[in-house]
């Protein structure tokens, strides 16, 4: 065995007992969202790096969102150093940097870790395997490539992570649809909360101003229209079918960072992100007119309706998610197959602003 093969081997085996117990603690954890900051906590002291992320990709592989890691140490006044760590999620992704564009175009092409030179320092991309396919890249930045040693640990941490995020992610979807389930959303609701009450590091740099936090996020209530007459007239397995194929045609009549929930039944809630209410509006219009074109089979036409309203972080979620259920109930008075909004009704006299004291769950 040569010097360096001994070192690497020697180093390896001091890490063992550390990853062996950071995979420990990974694995603990229930929360998806929780296992990808977990990854991006283990890898990067292990890499020796402070800054790591995580770039997810969606069934279209395209980009959906980032997670940043960063780790820094603070001198405390009295003297004593510790490490503070901060994580940010971006799901604007205007602001990615082209090098890490190209670097994970090649690791998807060639379905590989590459690097790439930023600088003096060497930019490195991993995939990251769901089905089979790249769902996402970890990356960091260093000033040398990764030994063999590195290069086999880091795989097998992230087979570890995608095959227990595999698990955890197969308990929020909904079995019929595929689509995040209502349990998803509940459980997210307040690390979606967390994101949307902070700026948008990333969007606000992009824009070159401050943006108000929270006000770029819409969350709407779709309901299919009259779909017991679809069960009645054609059995529950048509019913299903039916119901697939509109959950695929409003998934891919949204854009690849919003967000579809299948909340129960024919019932679906949707997050998307707009930077104003027209723009809201477009989106839902836009969901709403793909399933009208829709020649379905048997049932032919299908139409549905949408109550939507700002997801304003000081709100409680549920009094957001009241706010639009209480917009689609309108939407269902007046017709069906329309698109209402919660603060344009108030405008109209419609209803009242809810007070928070009287939100009702639905
Ligand atoms: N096939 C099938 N039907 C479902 C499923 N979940 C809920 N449903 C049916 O969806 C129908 C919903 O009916 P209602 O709540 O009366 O509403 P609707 O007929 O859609 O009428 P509006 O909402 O007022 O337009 C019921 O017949 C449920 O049985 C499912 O997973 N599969």
């Amino acid at each position: 065995m040569t010097t360096e093969n001994k070192i690497s081997n020697e180093t390896s085996q001091n890490r063992l007992p550390g990853l062996l117990g950071k995979l420990g603690k990974m694995t603990s954890i229930r929360d998806t969202e929780v296992l990808e900051q977990s990854l991006l906590r283990t890898l990067g002291p292990l890499l020796g790096v402070l800054d790591t992320a995580l770039y997810r990709t969606d069934d279209r592989q395209a980009l959906i969102r980032v997670i940043n890691y960063h780790r820094s140490k603070v001198v405390e006044a009295d003297g004593v150093s510790r490490v503070v760590e901060r994580i940010e999620e971006v799901t604007n992704l205007a602001a990615v940097a082209g090098d890490v564009i190209g670097l994970t175009d090649n690791v998807r092409l060639l379905g590989k870790p590459c690097t790439r030179l930023r600088g003096s320092e060497v930019l490195i991309a991993y995939p990251l395997y769901g089905d089979n396919e790249v769902c996402g890249y970890f990356v960091f930045q260093r000033d040398r490539e990764v030994s063999p040693t590195e290069d086999t640990m880091i795989r097998g941490v992230l087979e570890v992570f995608s095959n227990y995020y595999a698990l955890l992610d197969i308990s929020q979807r909904d079995r019929l649809t595929g689509l995040l389930n209502r349990q998803a959303l509940e459980s997210n609701f307040d690390r979606l909360w967390t994101v949307l009450a902070q700026p948008d590091f990333y969007a606000e740099r992009a824009a070159g101003r401050r943006t108000t936090p929270g006000s770029n996020y819409w969350l709407g209530v779709i309901d299919i229209d009259s779909f017991k007459q679809v069960n009645d007239t054609f059995g529950h397995m048509v019913g299903d079918e039916i119901l697939l194929l509109a959950a695929r045609l409003m998934s891919n009549a949204f854009r690849s960072g919003d967000l579809l929930y299948r909340y129960g039944g024919e019932e679906f809630v949707a997050i998307v992100t707009a930077e104003n209410e027209a723009i809201a509006r477009n989106i839902f219009e836009r969901v709403r007119l793909a399933v009208e074109a829709c020649t379905f089979p048997r049932v032919e036409k299908l139409t549905i309706s949408v109550g939507y309203c700002q997801a304003d972080p000081n709100i409680l979620p549920v009094e957001v998610l009241s706010r639009a259920d209480r917009s689609l109930y309108q939407a269902k008075q007046d017709g069906r197959n329309r698109v209402y909004e919660y603060q344009e009704l108030v405008r109209a006299g419609v209803f009242k602003e809810i007070d928070a004291n009287e939100v009702e769950f639905f």
